[in-house]
């Protein structure tokens, strides 16, 4: 399939209008004998580090708006030491001067000027926290609804969850209430795959730190978290307030009234026990694009997730979809230049010799011999949230694959599947309502990119079973999500009715 990369959106790129979009020419790749020899060492030192004491893995930060997560953040890196007084002064100074005292940790996340002006998130924030055996890449998510998309993006390159929500009277309730971002956020990041969330009850001093409040809370969020599909035995909950810094590291102030009644761990305790994912560096390698920005150094900057093997430095990899390619001429982490990254990581790539059009989030870098499929149209199964209206056969959607968002349709309802065993219960169904286990055919509809010439360009998608990350979807229409899920081709007695089919037809005609 050939794609016209010079038709793709460059919006993405955040260039300015007289930025040259010329092709940044730079050193020469390594040799693939060179790059199958650093992949070779780069595979033993990963293997080696799956059994030391400091493992990796990354969480996105999740809740309601104005839940505190920001502010959770930026203390919490304080009371880690990775902020000094220097950097914590001048922050307090600029919100203060902005009449946004309020928000100084916050203002450690919150890096952009309509951010820190409207006392909101609206696009992830990476940071790095050094626990006592973990290195936590940080994804502070936005709260508010308008940047789920945003959200969905960050939630799909983590390994675990932390759930900020409110305590005060009214504003958990507000979360936790029908179209309210606790409950769709856990429902999104457990339909993303990430298994274990730790869930902080903030702002316990504006209930005057009462036990009865965060029982309550913890009550009532227990059932739903197994609803959403989280195992209880991977479910944690924490009672801090982030503004004071109480329970974040330490059970400090020793007289705060919050210790009277609780005597478990701290947020940093349960960060420090979080399990780390398995990892799989022996796939081929998958690294979609969540973010392309201009780096201080020459070349492009893209960020993301490897979802499959080990990209090294130095290394020329094909951007798919279309026939470019593009040399790393350095993998970042957090500002440190590593020789190589391993599945799992989420890392900034600095590109060279490429051609900035041809770069577009939502593409995947794929090693030149084995790319990634692409697809118009494909079988996926999905569960029905809790939605109002049916779907029916030609319901207009957006799809969500990684940090990518496209128009498109359920052009077909194949069937209605037992939840428990995955068997047909009906095949054909007219209609999918809430809670139904589905198979359904996905396909791409009108231009996903804006210009002259715009039409629809196949996604990079996988089948879960080859790759869980690049296999996984969500579905969204006007502004709600209605549905997660996978792509799963056709099963095996499907496709045997299909051939049997064609072969009657190829009778007939013989
Ligand atoms: N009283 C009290 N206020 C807090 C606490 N934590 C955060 N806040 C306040 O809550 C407000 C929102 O904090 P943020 O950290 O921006 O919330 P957020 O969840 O990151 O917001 P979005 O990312 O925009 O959804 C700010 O005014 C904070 O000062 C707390 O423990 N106690």
């Amino acid at each position: 399939m050939t794609v016209d990369q010079r038709q793709l959106d460059i919006a993405g790129l955040n260039l300015d209008d007289d930025d040259p979009l010329e092709v940044i020419l730079d050193e020469p790749a390594k040799p693939p004998a060179v790059v199958e020899k650093l992949i070779e060492e780069a595979k033993a030192a990963l293997t080696a580090q799956e059994k030391s004491e400091k493992r990796s893995l990354s969480l996105v930060v999740v809740g309601h708006v104005d839940a505190g997560k920001s502010t959770m953040m930026g203390r919490l890196l304080y009371e880690l030491g990775q902020i000094d007084e220097k950097k914590r002064v001048a922050n307090e100074r600029g919100s203060a001067k902005m009449g946004k005292s309020s928000f100084s940790w916050a203002w450690e996340l919150d890096g952009t000027q309509e951010e820190r002006e409207r006392g909101i998130t609206m696009d992830i924030a990476l940071q790095t926290l050094n626990t006592p055996h973990r290195i936590i890449t940080i994804l502070d998510a936005p709260g508010h609804r308008d940047f789920i998309p945003n959200m969905i993006s960050g939630a799909s390159q983590a390994d675990s969850a932390l759930l900020v929500v409110d305590a005060a009277v009214g504003e958990f309730e507000a979360g936790f209430d029908r179209g309210g971002q606790t409950r769709e956020h856990l429902l999104l990041v457990r339909s993303l795959g990430v298994s274990q969330v730790i869930v902080a009850v903030n702002k316990l001093d504006q209930v005057e730190w009462a036990k009865s409040r965060y029982n309550e809370i913890v009550q009532l969020l227990k059932p739903f978290l197994v609803q959403s599909g989280f195992h209880p035995s991977r479910t944690k909950f924490v009672p801090v307030v982030a503004m004071e810094g109480v329970n974040l590291t330490r059970r400090e102030p020793a007289d705060c009234p919050l210790f009277k009644w609780y005597e478990g761990p701290t947020l940093v305790d349960l960060l420090d026990a979080l399990d780390p994912p398995t990892r799989d560096i022996n796939a081929p390698l998958r690294f979609p694009i969540s973010n392309i920005f201009k780096g201080t150094t020459s070349g492009i900057t893209v960020s993301g997730r490897v979802c499959g093997g080990i990209v090294v430095a130095g290394e020329r990899l094909r951007i798919v979809p279309g026939d470019e390619s593009a040399t790393v001429k350095l993998i970042d982490n957090d500002g440190e230049s590593l020789p190589w990254a391993g599945a799992g990581s989420n890392i900034n790539l600095i590109l060279t010799s490429v051609d900035p059009v041809s770069l577009n989030i939502g593409s995947v870098l794929c090693r030149p011999g084995s790319i990634i499929p692409l697809t118009f149209s494909f079988i996926a199964r999905i569960i029905v949230f809790d939605i109002q209206i049916p779907i029916t056969a030609g319901t207009s959607i957006e799809l969500f694959h990684h940090s990518l968002d496209v128009p498109a349709s359920i052009s077909r309802l194949i069937s209605v599947l037992d939840r428990s065993n995955g068997n047909v219960i009906k095949s054909k169904p007219r209609v999918l309502t809430k809670n139904m286990s589905a198979e359904v055919e996905i396909s791409l509809r009108g231009s996903l990119y804006s210009g002259p010439a715009s039409r629809a360009l196949p996604i990079p998608i996988e089948p879960f079973s080859v790759n869980k990350e690049m296999g996984r979807i969500l579905v969204r229409r006007g502004g709600e999500t209605i549905g997660a899920g996978a792509y799963h081709p056709l099963r095996a007695h499907q496709l045997r009715l299909i051939i049997g089919r064609l072969g009657v037809v190829m009778e007939l005609l013989t």
